[in-house]
């Protein structure tokens, strides 16, 4: 039985004083059991939210890191500077990332061995543009990134790990792909891992579906036997919607 798992991905919002603000009235749902709780907050926010969600039940994570331990790369971030904060998830190979800030396969895949090194879990993100999905290419695409994503990785790692299937088109759109399509993308995923890594790797690995995920259309998501959770964007920004995603993910 997978546990499933609620991220919320802040993306370039929040100043400290919002984050505060959303932690304190997050604690209103420190006793949702059965789910894990994470909000992905910018580098900014991360110290203080380390404090803020104690008694919270949600897990701190970051957006983004290098792979390296220290070095001369200016603007960066390091593993160990966020396990040092209290970090314990990252997002890693966001599409955002991949199309604004030159994230490749190669740098993603340094990046997940970098993070499982210190302990991180980290968010892995993959997903097809809308030009890759029409072309029919989203099961090569998915299959390619994963595949490069986790190479060097050991089977016990892989169980480790999160994937978050966003299908591009549905980032920020509103236009999200349907349970059981993202059902069938996020099957081809968990396929690929079993192939390579084994049966039960495959079982275990989580992965979610993110892409215009709210409070109204979770359930149907999390009810399809292969998707474990959600990776949000707009609808966790507001406590009270990121507990309604929460509970909307228990199934009855
Ligand atoms: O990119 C996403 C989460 O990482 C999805 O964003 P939205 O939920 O705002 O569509």
């Amino acid at each position: 039985m997978r546990t499933p798992i609620i991220a919320g991905n802040w993306k370039m919002f929040k100043t400290i004083a919002e984050a505060k603000k959303f932690a304190e009235e997050a604690k209103a749902g420190s006793d949702i059991a059965g789910v894990q709780k994470v909000i992905c907050a910018p580098y900014t926010a991360l110290s203080a939210l380390s404090e803020a969600l104690q008694g919270s039940g949600l897990a701190l994570g970051a957006q983004n890191m290098h792979f390296e331990e220290q070095g001369a790369f200016t603007g960066e971030i390091s593993p160990s500077m966020l396990k040092e904060i209290g970090v314990e998830y990252v997002i890693i190979g966001h599409s955002e990332r991949r199309q604004y800030f030159n994230e490749t396969d190669e740098t993603v895949n340094k990046k997940v061995l970098a993070a499982l090194k210190h302990g991180l879990v980290p968010i892995l993100c993959v997903g097809e543009s809308l030009e890759q999905r029409e072309a029919g290419e989203t099961a090569k695409v998915v299959r390619t990134q994963t595949e490069a994503a986790l190479a060097g990785l050991e089977a016990e790692q892989v169980a480790d790990v999160v994937i978050a299937y966003e299908p591009i088109w549905a980032i920020g759109t509103g236009k999200s792909s349907s349970a059981q399509e993202a059902n069938e993308t996020i099957a081809v995923i968990r396929q690929v891992i079993a192939e390579r890594f084994g049966q039960d790797a495959g079982a275990r690995v989580r992965i979610q579906y993110g892409g215009s995920v709210k409070p109204e259309n979770i359930a149907s998501y999390l009810s399809q036997p292969d998707i474990d959770g959600a990776l949000v964007g707009g609808a966790s920004l507001d406590a009270a919607s990121y507990l309604q995603l929460v509970k909307g993910s228990l199934q009855e």
